[in-house]
Order: structure tokens, then C-alpha cells, then sequence
């Protein structure tokens, strides 16, 4: 993956916003930098490559909670920030799950204005992957349900463990969840709204 973002770059690609690459000056070569709030989102920025290395780190399954939500917002945001990062490798720390998606107990007895605040970190996750100027790879390394699947889409490209236990999807009609309309009317059937 990261020799998909350098071949990228020495071809000059452009990323999904016109955003053309350039090499890095020697000066900045070998320099890495990491960041991470809570521990939930681990990022490693290897200011050489211009990549960016994203780990979803919640265990047992990468549930995305309203406080990681916010905590990969805010690493999106740095990202974006940085001039030298050109593109970023959105994976997980965990062996066979990319994320088991939302956390569905925060949408479980919980009040209107909670919900509220949730599905508003969950639009504006999509947001700043969909909407990124950065190259944005998934690597799907396990099971991806409901947002993970989502995750993936909203990314560039898609690279998935070649496993046939992991699977990957839109479940949460199972659940009783509506797709949200942004993500119907701009990834799924865009077409139908164009
Ligand atoms: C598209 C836009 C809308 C998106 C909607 C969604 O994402 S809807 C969501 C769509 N996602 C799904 O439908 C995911 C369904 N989950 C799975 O398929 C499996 O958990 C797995 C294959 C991801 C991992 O298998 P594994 O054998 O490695 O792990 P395990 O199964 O033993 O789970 C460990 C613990 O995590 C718990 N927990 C899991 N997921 C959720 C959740 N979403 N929430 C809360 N809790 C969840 C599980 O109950 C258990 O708790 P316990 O008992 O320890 O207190």
C-alpha cells in the first residue's frame, strides 16, 4: 500500500480533489512523527513517504463510540494540517477485526440530544474521509460491518485481507438502522441524485 501511494507520486497522480504530488525535499526524509489523544486512534507519520500510518485501536473490536469518533476527526484534522502528508493508510491494531461499526449501545437508551451528538460524529467521520485531499487507502484487515464498511467506501481505495471468514457489508437493516441519506444520495446510489 505504501508502494501504491509512492508509485502515486512518482507518477504524479492526482488524488479524488486534483491534489497533485510532489517529492519530498531531502531535508525531511526519515523524519516520523506519532500521535495519538486517547489510544484509540494511533498515528504514525513518516514525513519520508508522506504517509500516513492510521491504526483503529479499541479493543476487543474497534467499536466506533462517540469518543473515538472524535478522537479519528481530530487526527484527520492534524492530517489534513500537515503539508508533508500526502496520503494515509486507514487500518486497525487488531488481528481479525477492522471494526465491528457503530457502537450500538450508544444509540440504545440513551437521550434524543445523545443520539443527536452521535450521529453528528458519525456524519462528520464520513465528512473528513470522503471529503479528504489526502490519498486515502483502507486496508480492511478483518471483519468490517455496518461503518467499517462504511469507512472503507469513503476512502480512495480499498485493499481487503484475502481471508474468507472476514466479511465486510451494510448489515444495520439487520439492526433496525436506516442508512444515513449522505451516505445513500453520495456513495450508493449517486446516480439516482445526480
Ligand atoms: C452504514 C451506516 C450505519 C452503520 C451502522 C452500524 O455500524 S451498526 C453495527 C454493525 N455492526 C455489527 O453488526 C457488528 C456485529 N458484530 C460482529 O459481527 C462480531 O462482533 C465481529 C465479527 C465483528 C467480531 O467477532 P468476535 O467474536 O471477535 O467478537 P464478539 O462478537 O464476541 O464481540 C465482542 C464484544 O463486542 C460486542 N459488540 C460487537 N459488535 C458490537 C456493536 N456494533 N455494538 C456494540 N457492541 C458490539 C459484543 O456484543 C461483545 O460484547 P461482550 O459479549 O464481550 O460484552
Amino acid at each position: 500500500m505504501a508502494a501504491l501511494l509512492k508509485q502515486s507520486a512518482r507518477l504524479g497522480l492526482s488524488g479524488r480533489h486534483g491534489q497533485v504530488f510532489c517529492r519530498l525535499p531531502w531535508a525531511l526524509s526519515f523524519q516520523r512523527y506519532m500521535f495519538n489523544a486517547n489510544k484509540k486512534i494511533l498515528v504514525e507519520m513518516d514525513k519520508s513517504t508522506g504517509v500516513a500510518l492510521m491504526k483503529m485501536a479499541n479493543p476487543p473490536v474497534n467499536l466506533l463510540n462517540l469518543e473515538t469518533l472524535t478522537e479519528f476527526a481530530i487526527s484527520m484534522e492534524k492530517l489534513e494540517l500537515d503539508k508533508d502528508c500526502k496520503g494515509l493508510i486507514l487500518t486497525s491494531s487488531l488481528s481479525k477485526v477492522f471494526t465491528a461499526g457503530l457502537d450500538i449501545m450508544e444509540m440504545c437508551g440513551k437521550s434524543p440530544e445523545h443520539v443527536t451528538e452521535f450521529w453528528r460524529a458519525v456524519q462528520e467521520m464520513w465528512l473528513k474521509l470522503y471529503g479528504s485531499n489526502l490519498v486515502t487507502i483502507a486496508a480492511i484487515n478483518g471483519f468490517s460491518p455496518g461503518a467499517g464498511c462504511l469507512m472503507a467506501l469513503a476512502c480512495d481505495y480499498r485493499i481487503m485481507a484475502d481471508n474468507v471468514k472476514y466479511s465486510i457489508g451494510l448489515n444495520e437493516t439487520q439492526l433496525g438502522i436506516v442508512a444515513p441519506f449522505w451516505l445513500v444520495t453520495r456513495e450508493l446510489r449517486p446516480s439516482l441524485f445526480s
